[in-house]
C-alpha cells in the first residue's frame, strides 16, 4: 500500500522543511506537520514563517492548505498517519549524567510514547532526528512496551542532511538520501515505501539503504568530518598568521588536490549551529560509553579547537584596540550563527559579544534576520558576566547589559560612532557596504576584524582602516 498520510512530529528547522518539500513533489501525498508549540504552528499557518529560509515561503504558500498542514493535533494525525517522521529535537543534556554531552532524547521518548499509545493499524515510523547508534532499537523497545494491540510499527532511519540557509537546495538535489532498515522482510519493506516518496524528485542512484547502526552512525560521523575540515582549517590559520602565510591561499592550493576537494576550508572565528558541536559531543560519549578513550580524545579536540579559535579572535580584538575596549562602542555585522539563516543557535557572535561585554564595551548589533529579542537574550542570560558587571559599578545586572546592548536594523547606523567592527556572519550584503561612508562615520582609528574572511582588506586599508582578520598577517 503506498503511503496516502504523513504525520511529521516537530515543525522545526528540519520537519518544516522537510515536510513542505514532500508536500510539494508528492501531490497526492497529505502531509501534516505537527508540534506542541502553539506559536510555531501559528506562525506556519502565517505569512510570516518561524523560520527563514531562501525558497522556502513560496514553496509553503504553493501547498499549504492543498496538501500541506500545519497542526497542534499531534495525536489526532499520528493516529491515522501511514508514516511518521520524529522531527524534534535532540539537544546536548543540560543536566543529569551525561550533562553537557550526552544528547537529550527526552522528546524522542516522549513522541515514541505517544505513537505508542494512540497509534492505529500499521506504522512506520522515520526517526529524522539526529540520535545516537542504537536510538532506533529503544524507540522500538517504547513502542512495543505500550501493547497496543491495533497498531503494527516498523522503524526507520532516515537522517536529514539539510544546511540551514540551503534547506530548499540541499532538499531538492541531496547528495544523499539515507534509509537505514532491520534487515528483514518488513524492514526492507518499510525502506521500500520510504524510497518510492523520496524516488518522486531524488535519482533512485543516490538513494542508499543501509542497517539501521549505520545510518544512525553515518550522520554523526558526516557532521563530525565537515567540523572537522573547518578545525583543521582553523588550525592552519594561526600558523598563517605568524609565518606570513595567507589561509585562504592554502587552503585553495590544498583544495584543488581533487581527494581532498574544496568544500568547507574557509577559516573562521569557528563554526556555530544547533548541530556541529552537539553531534561530536554526542560522538564523544559514544566513543566513552563503550571505553575508546583514544577516539573520543581525537574527535573532542575538534570543538576544543573551535572554542580556542573563537577566544583567540576575541583576544584579537582587545589586544589590537590597545589592549582596553572598555566603554569603546563595537559594532557587531552579523548575529546569525551562517548567512541566510535567523538561527542564532551557537553562534559564534553570542561568544564574542558576551566577551566584548564582559571587558565592558558598548555593543552594536546588525543583523539582516535575527529578531530583537533573541539577540538581547543571547547576550544577556550569561551568569558569568555578573562579576565583571559588579567590577565596573552596576547594581542590576540586566538592565547593565541591556543598556550596553544596542540592536540596529540598518549597518550604517550601527556604524556610526563606533570605534570598531567585528564581523561574525558571513552575510553576503555586507560586502556591499559603502565602507568609506562607515569609515567617515567613525572613531578613530577604526578597526575592522574580520572573521569570516570576507571583505577586501587591500580596499578597506586604502580607505584608512586599521584591518585584522583570520589566517593572514596584514601590515596596518
Ligand atoms: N537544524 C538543522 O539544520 C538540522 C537539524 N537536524 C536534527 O534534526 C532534529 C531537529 O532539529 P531542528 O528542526 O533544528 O529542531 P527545532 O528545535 O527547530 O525543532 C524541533 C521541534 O520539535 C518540537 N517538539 C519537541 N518535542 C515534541 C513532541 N513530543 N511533540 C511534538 N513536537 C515536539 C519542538 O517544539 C520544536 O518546535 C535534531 O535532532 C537535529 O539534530 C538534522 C539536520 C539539520
Ligand atoms: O546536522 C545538521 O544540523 C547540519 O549541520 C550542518 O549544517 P549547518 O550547521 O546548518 O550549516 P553549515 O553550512 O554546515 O555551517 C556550520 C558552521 O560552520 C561554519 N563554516 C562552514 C564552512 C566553512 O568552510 N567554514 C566555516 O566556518 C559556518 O559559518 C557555520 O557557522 C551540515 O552542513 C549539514 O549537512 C547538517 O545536516
Amino acid at each position: 500500500m503506498p503511503i496516502k498520510k504523513i504525520c511529521c512530529i516537530g515543525a522545526g528547522y528540519v520537519g518544516g522543511p522537510t515536510s513542505t518539500v514532500i508536500a510539494l513533489k508528492c501531490p497526492d501525498i497529505q502531509v501534516w506537520v505537527t508540534d506542541l508549540n502553539a506559536e510555531r504552528i501559528r506562525m506556519w499557518n502565517s505569512k510570516d514563517l518561524p523560520i527563514f529560509e531562501p525558497g522556502l515561503g513560496d514553496i509553503v504558500n504553493a501547498c499549504r492548505g492543498r496538501n500541506l498542514f500545519f497542526s497542534t493535533e499531534v495525536e489526532k494525525h499520528v493516529a491515522d498517519a501511514d508514516l511518521i517522521f520524529i522531527s524534534v529535537n535532540t539537544p546536548t543534556k543540560a543536566y543529569g549524567v551525561g550533562k553537557g554531552k550526552a544528547p537529550d532524547m527526552t522528546s524522542i521518548e516522549s513522541a515514541a510514547r505517544m505513537i505508542g499509545r494512540v497509534a492505529m493499524g500499521k506504522k512506520i515510523v522515520v526517526e529524522k532526528s539526529t540520535v545516537p547508534v542504537k536510538a532506533a532499537e529503544s524507540i522500538k523497545r517504547i513502542l512495543q512496551a505500550a501493547e497496543n494491540k491495533n497498531a503494527q510499527f516498523e522503524v526507520l532511519s532516515n537522517p536529514e542532511f539539510l544546511a540551514e540557509g540551503s534547506a530548499v537546495q540541499n532538499l531538492f538535489h541531496p547528495d544523499r538520501v539515507l534509509i537505514g532498515a532491520d534487515q528483514t522482510t518488513d524492514g526492507c519493506c518499510a525502506a521500500r515505501l520510504l524510497a518510492e516518496i523520496y524516488e518522486a524528485w531524488v535519482p533512485a542512484s543516490v538513494i542508499l539503504t543501509v542497517n539501521t547502526w549505520s545510518s544512525e552512525l553515518a550522520k554523526l560521523y558526516a557532521n563530525a568530518m565537515l567540523a572537522q575540515r573547518i578545525s583543521s582549517v582553523n588550525a592552519a590559520s594561526e600558523l598563517c598568521e605568524v609565518t606570513g602565510a595567507d589561509v585562504s591561499e592554502v587552503a585553495k592550493a590544498v583544495g584543488m588536490d581533487s581527494r581532498i576537494g574544496s568544500k568547507f576550508l574557509e577559516a573562521s572565528i569557528g563554526f556555530g549551529g544547533s548541530c556541529f558541536q552537539k553531534d561530536i559531543l554526542s560522538l564523544v560519549y559514544l566513543y566513552e560509553h563503550y571505553g575508546l578513550q583514544n577516539g573520543a580524545e581525537y574527535w573532542r579536540q575538534i570543538i576544543v579547537m573551535n572554542e580556542y579559535q573563537r577566544s583567540r579572535f576575541c583576544r584579537i580584538i582587545v589586544s589590537a584596540m590597545f589592549n582596553t575596549v572598555a566603554r569603546k562602542q563595537i559594532t557587531i555585522f552579523g548575529f546569525a550563527f551562517k548567512q541566510n539563516t535567523g538561527d542564532t543557535r551557537e553562534s559564534s557572535s553570542i561568544t564574542v559579544g558576551r566577551y566584548l561585554l564582559e571587558e565592558g564595551a558598548r555593543v552594536n548589533i546588525y543583523d539582516p534576520e535575527v529578531l530583537e529579542h533573541v539577540i538581547i537574550s543571547d547576550l544577556t542570560t550569561d551568569s558569568t558576566l555578573q562579576e565583571t558587571d559588579q567590577g565596573l559599578g552596576m547594581n542590576s545586572l540586566e538592565v547593565k547589559l541591556r543598556d550596553r546592548v544596542t540592536v540596529c536594523h540598518n549597518a550604517y547606523k550601527a556604524a556610526a560612532g563606533s570605534h570598531a567592527i567585528v564581523i561574525c556572519t558571513e552575510w553576503d550584503l555586507f560586502k556591499a557596504l559603502d565602507y568609506e561612508e562607515i569609515y567617515t562615520s567613525m572613531q578613530k582609528p577604526a578597526f575592522i576584524f574580520d572573521g569570516k574572511m570576507l571583505l577586501n582588506h587591500a580596499a578597506l586599508k586604502a580607505i584608512g582602516f586599521e584591518v585584522h582578520c583570520i589566517g593572514k598577517r596584514i601590515q596596518n
